[in-house]
């Protein structure tokens, strides 16, 4: 009898973690190739779960994908650890156990990462080893990305007839990461062929309960949930979970209650955690009925919105000429300079004041810290730049949540620069999220919903500006991904630093077709040196060669070759004010005075424009 035959009357135990009972003995390699390595280890731990009261055990090949076997250069043993498994497995389980192949999620918090195309080869594959050894059915398992576990679904489905184990992975309890309901999500799985839907891993028993109360029983399918041993704790080095058989034994009531017909563990749980569910579930009746618990919808619509201080920019630049200088944080403790910078822009009646967030990737006094100083003293508008290189998405939501209490609500949203190029080259780069999931989550906050779709009991006022790197060989290329920043929800764009009017008038062609203002970029050349520096040296500017020349003449002379900076940038200002609404001069070397001359500059060359287009 297969064993959905028995689940129509049964409650069937499963059984639990083969991972992190691995690790806690000390294996923190790759866990699958165990199966070749150590047999007897993982015969032990099968027959461990089946002495327990496990009904149902799964082969040890949760990640035995190409994907992820290829992180150990194992990627040429797909098949030779898969069958592995799947024989220690049969030999032993006896009659009335059975056997499924373990596979699970590949994609983590960025789905973009993986594409679905490298996904379904890599199923494919163990697939095809798993049904070839002789599995009972097959467990999908972990997954948080639901387009990934309907795409496996959808080929598993068409593949075998065996049954099919589907179940999600929560972000928040009943969510998934793209907001999905687990309600949803399981009725989606059904539908798909499924014949057992459900949770596992992520949360353990209380927070599985919770979600499972939202859940109605499946009309065909049946119901599952293997809930972790809590959460794992983090000593010497080492993660391990503590959670108590017996507080397991008091729950496997209330799972059945919620209609959950197979009941196994994830990470954490041992043996001795699946021996308290088959004691306490011996003989136990399943249930076909519950009242559901429905959780009160979000009223987000009607959060408040908290009030800004300034107009968006993106209002101005549309409707009149703006210029923004960027004035970068200090990278010392010192800020008298930096405030008198400060006040000169402001003489010049600019728009904001841009602070990059550790450009270069070296450390400066922090940005938020200096922008709500210069908002309350000056009453400038401060433009934060936000990289997604020195904070991960804790950090970040922690960031914006703070951002948004001082009331800095200009933002630009951008990857950043990688920490090796900068002070502290071996330091990590984060990069939990890229520019476009930034601006995205910013966005999200806008509508009250943090990144992973919470509550957050307010909505943000925010305004993302995101980053356009014009200096590529092919322009069409960089226009299509500041398109695609606009479809994440962009604002308007900042360009890097421009050195070509040519370059200033191709922008304008390429991206005339679009709504969202762009802000051209120009950075007033200090000396020759500068210029062969920033051409050859910094990442995402280009130099052309007449102005590198024309730098070149002043070589031995400071002043004279920061007035020829000046005067390039006046002549490309020319041509941007033409064009575009919006300049934003980079300060070089917190030398202020060579921005608040430009912006004057900007300011009576658009003004002289506008009136003469007037007329
Ligand atoms: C206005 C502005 C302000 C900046 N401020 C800071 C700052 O405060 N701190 C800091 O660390 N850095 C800053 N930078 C630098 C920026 O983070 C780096 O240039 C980064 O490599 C690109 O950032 P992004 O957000 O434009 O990248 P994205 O557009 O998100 O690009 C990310 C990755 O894709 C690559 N890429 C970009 N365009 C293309 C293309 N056309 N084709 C293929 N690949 C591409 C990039 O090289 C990068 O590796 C700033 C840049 C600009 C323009
Ligand atoms: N069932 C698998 C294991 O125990 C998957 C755990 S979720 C990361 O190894
Ligand atoms: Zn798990």
């Amino acid at each position: 009898m297969n064993f959905l035959k028995r689940l129509e009357n049964e409650i069937l135990i499963a059984d639990g973690a083969m991972g992190t009972l691995l690790y806690s003995y000390g294996k923190d390699s790759c866990i699958e190739q165990l199966n070749l390595s150590h047999p007897e280890q993982i015969l032990d731990i099968h027959k461990a779960y089946l002495d327990a009261g496990a009904q149902i055990i799964q082969t040890n090949t949760y990640a035995a994908n190409y994907l992820k076997l290829s992180r150990y250069s194992l990627e040429e043993s797909v098949k030779e650890i898969n069958s592995k498994a799947v024989q220690l497995a049969k030999q032993a389980v006896q009659s009335n156990a059975y056997v499924v192949g373990s596979m699970g999620g590949n994609r983590g918090i960025n789905p973009q990462s993986l594409s679905i195309e490298e996904i379904k080869r890599s199923f494919r594959e163990q697939l095809y080893c798993l049904l070839l050894e002789g599995v009972d059915g097959i467990l999908l398992e972990t997954y948080y990305d639901l387009e990934e576990l309907e795409t496996v679904l959808a080929i598993a489905r068409k593949e075998t007839d065996v049954p099919i184990i589907a179940q999600v992975s929560m972000q928040e309890v009943g969510l998934l990461q793209d907001h999905t309901t687990v309600s949803e999500a399981l009725t989606r799985l059904e539908s798909l062929g499924a014949d057992v839907v459900g949770l596992n891993c992520r949360f353990g028993p209380h927070h599985m309960l919770r979600a499972l109360e939202q859940v109605a029983i499946p009309a065909k399918a049946f119901l599952s949930a293997y809930p972790n041993a809590g959460l794992p704790a983090y000593t010497d080095g080492v993660f391990h979970y503590d959670g108590d058989p017996d507080y397991f034994r008091k729950s496997a009531q209330s799972f059945r209650e919620q209609g959950v017909r197979l009941l196994g563990g994830c990470c954490g749980t041992t043996p001795e955690h699946i021996r308290a569910f088959a004691l306490e579930l011996k003989h136990a009746e399943p249930v076909s009925k519950k009242k559901l618990t429905i959780k009160e919808e979000r009223i987000v619509i009607s959060l408040p919105v908290i009030e800004r201080e300034f107009p968006p920019l993106q209002n101005i630049v549309k409707e009149r000429p703006s210029v923004i200088v960027e004035l970068d944080p200090p990278k010392k403790l010192d800020t008298d300079k930096y405030f008198k910078g400060v006040e000169a822009l402001k003489e010049k009646g600019i728009d904001a004041i841009t602070m990059a967030d550790n450009s270069l990737a070296s450390p400066r006094v922090s940005n938020s810290a200096l922008g709500y100083l210069v908002k309350q003293q000056t009453g400038v508008r401060p433009l934060i730049h936000l990289t997604c290189r020195d904070r991960n998405i804790i950090g970040l939501q922690s960031h914006l949540m703070g951002l948004h209490t001082l009331g800095l609500n200009d933002l630009l949203a951008i990857t950043g620069d990688p920490a090796r190029v900068g002070d502290f080259p071996g330091a990590s780069s984060v990069y939990d999220v890229s520019s476009f999931e930034l601006i995205q989550m910013i966005k999200q906050f806008n509508e009250g919903l943090s990144f992973s779709g919470k509550d957050l009991g307010q909505k943000t006022s925010f305004s993302v500006a995101a980053a356009f790197n014009p200096n590529v060989r092919q322009l069409d290329k960089a226009v299509q991904r500041l398109e695609k920043k606009i479809s994440y929800g962009a604002d308007y764009f900042i360009t890097q630093p421009v050195y070509s009017e040519d370059k200033i008038i191709s922008i304008y062609e390429e991206t005339k077709h679009l709504d969202t203002p762009i802000y051209i970029g120009l950075m007033p050349l200090t000396s020759s040196k500068n210029a062969e520096f920033l051409h050859h040296e910094v990442p995402g500017i280009k130099i052309a060669d007449s102005i590198r020349h024309s730098m070149a003449v002043y070589n031995d002379d400071p002043i004279k070759a920061a007035q020829e900076g000046i005067k390039i940038t006046k002549s490309l200002i020319d041509t941007a004010a033409e064009l575009f609404n919006g300049i934003y001069l980079i300060t070089p070397f917190l030398r202020y005075e060579m921005t608040a001359e430009l912006s004057e500059y900007a300011k009576h060359t658009s003004e002289r424009l506008r009136r003469k287009h007037r007329v």
